[in-house]
């Protein structure tokens, strides 16, 4: 439904007085998207002001401009109102949640934020809502819609304006919830500026994209906001991770309901935090009991790994904050499936007798854990595949290659997404991190490396392929080549099966 401008920038502050009004039918701030009817935003950016757009937004259609007021730019001539508004970002949210307003029915909203399991716990929880006759969707990493039927997505939390336009079609499609993914990108551009958050979770924090935030304090601060600056009705914290103790100590006391989760002992925690222990975990999934005040319940899922564990945990605390009674989210959690690309098995029949493994690990912390939890499978080699994206965090290289030396038996080092940087620079970087560089294999090809890694494999070994998951290319300069780990461990299966 279109609205008037005057409306949608109502009360914002620092709005030029005197411009025509104009009915908005759609706003973006991509000018290569405005059609007739468009509001274009036009946002000062990491590399250009949008504002360079702003007559090409014009001669497609727009009806006005809003731009982010930026002392001494050049300002362009146009014939339509062209507003420049002081801290745009931060009203940003509210004019988009005007345009695209989803109050008219109930819509429950869960942020997931961490370092890694954003995209298990958003589908888990979604997957868990749904068997017990909800009705929720995801928006995230796999893309935005039904966990069974996803739309693809361009980045794991959309820009401001994507967000509320996605919550608005997710709602009139008849979802009731949406667990989103936010990514601290998002949080430090305000992307969710302007959502309300039922429930947010913290699952862990380690180091990830410091080519973007510079420290890992600025990381960290850029996750808290979600907590402390967005204030949500409940967080879900983790408290086997240092930062989920820090975020409970700062909200004890305060509006926001603490829900903890730690996997441990039930006698060294509250009753209402939700413990995990007693944990078993085989080729076909995992199980443990659940203490919750004062009652223990069997939780078990088919799903591999103990980070995984954690993020069960996770989806239970954040079911409990909606409302549910705790033997229904816990008969919920239960029947969740694997998450595309993470820790997924991958095999041609079931009597393969070792495990092949495809997994969406591409920081040290997640190669760690996913590296770890194979060993429980693992009676002879743990054998890792892994590379490191070109044009995102370099320092991560060196500690991912440390990682797979002091945890795997046979470490194949690959190319993961060069990007725009040369494939050996990054090979380089991450060797500098091997003590004995001398004993892993290189090879840039990556789909020679994982039939080097499949054809040792013998009986017992574990075969893990890092870091791409679902993904569906190898990005190489500006090129985007097909590509699909699982597809590529299913060939090298197939051809190790006709040699034999
Ligand atoms: C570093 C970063 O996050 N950049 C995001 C940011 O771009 P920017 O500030 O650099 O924009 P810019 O290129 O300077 O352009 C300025 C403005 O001009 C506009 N423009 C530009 C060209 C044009 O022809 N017309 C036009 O209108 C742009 O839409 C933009 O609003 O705003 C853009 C519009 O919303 C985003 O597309 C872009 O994401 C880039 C592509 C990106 O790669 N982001 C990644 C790192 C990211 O966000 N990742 C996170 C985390 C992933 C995870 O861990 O899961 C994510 O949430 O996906
Ligand atoms: N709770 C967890 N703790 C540690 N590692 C985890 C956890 N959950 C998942 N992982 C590891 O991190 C990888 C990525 O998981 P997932 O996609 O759920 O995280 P994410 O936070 O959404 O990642 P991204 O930031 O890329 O979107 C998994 O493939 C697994 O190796
Ligand atoms: N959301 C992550 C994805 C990394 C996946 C890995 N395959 C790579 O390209 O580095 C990022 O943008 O850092
Ligand atoms: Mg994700």
């Amino acid at each position: 439904m279109s609205q008037p401008l005057s409306y949608l920038l109502d009360g914002v502050i620092g709005v030029q007085s005197g411009f025509e009004d104009q009915q908005i039918s759609e706003m973006t701030l991509d000018s290569r998207a405005v059609i007739g009817g468009y509001l274009f935003v036009a946002m000062n950016g990491s590399q250009e002001h949008g504002l360079k757009y702003a007559q090409k937004a014009e001669q497609s259609g727009a009806v006005a401009v809003i731009w982010e007021y930026v002392d001494g730019i050049d300002v362009p001539e146009l014939s339509i109102p062209l507003i420049a508004i002081k801290n745009l970002p931060a009203s940003l949210g509210g004019i988009a949640a005007r345009l695209y307003d989803y109050s008219n029915q109930p819509l429950q909203i869960v942020g997931i934020t961490g370092t890694d399991g954003k995209t298990s716990v958003s589908h888990f929880l979604a997957q868990a809502m749904n068997a017990s006759g909800g009705s929720c969707a995801v928006i995230g990493t796999l893309g935005i819609g039904n966990p069974n039927a996803l739309e693809k997505a361009t980045h794991t939390t959309p820009d401001v304006i994507s967000v509320h336009k996605n919550l608005q079609r997710l709602s009139q499609r008849g979802s009731r919830c949406v667990a989103m993914e936010v990514s601290s990108h998002a949080l430090d551009q305000q992307r969710v500026a302007g959502v309300n958050f039922d429930v947010a979770i913290l699952t862990n924090l380690t180091r990830d994209h410091l080519d973007y935030h510079g420290t890992v304090e600025a990381y960290a601060e850029a996750k808290a906001k979600l907590f402390l600056e967005h204030r949500p009705k409940s967080a879900v914290l983790n408290l086997n991770d240092d930062f989920g103790l820090l975020l409970a100590e700062k909200l004890s006391g305060s509006d926001v309901t603490v829900v903890p989760y730690v996997i441990g002992d039930a006698s060294d925690y509250t009753e209402t935090t939700l413990v995990a222990s007693s944990a078993n975990y085989n080729h076909r999934g995992l199980s443990a009991v659940v203490s919750y005040k004062n009652q223990n319940y069997s939780l078990g899922a088919s799903v591999l790994g103990d980070f995984n564990l954690s993020n069960l945990m996770a989806t239970l605390g954040a079911m409990i904050s909606l409302g549910y009674d705790i033997d229904v989210a816990i008969d919920a959690v239960t029947k969740v499936a694997t998450v595309s690309g993470r820790i997924e098995r991958v095999a041609l029949n079931e009597h393969q007798d070792f495990l092949t493994v495809a997994d969406y690990a591409h920081t040290p912390g997640a190669l760690e854990s996913v590296l770890s939890a194979l060993r429980v499978h693992c009676s002879a080699k743990l054998i890792c595949v892994f590379g490191c994206g070109g044009d995102r965090d370099a320092g991560k290289r060196p500690l991912m290659a440390a990682v797979a030396e002091r945890l795997a038996d046979v470490v194949i080092v690959t190319d993961d997404n060069p990007r725009t940087e040369n494939p050996v620079d990054i090979m380089s970087d991450i060797t500098a991190g091997f003590e004995h560089p001398e004993a892993v294999i290189i090879e840039h090809d990556r789909s020679a490396a994982i039939k080097l890694a499949v054809q040792q494999a013998n009986t017992g070994d574990v075969v893990l392929i890092a870091g791409k998951g679902h993904e569906q290319a190898q990005l190489i300069g500006g090129v985007e080549y097909p590509f699909d780990d699982r597809e590529q461990i299913r060939q090298a299966l197939a051809t190790m099966e006709a040699a034999a």
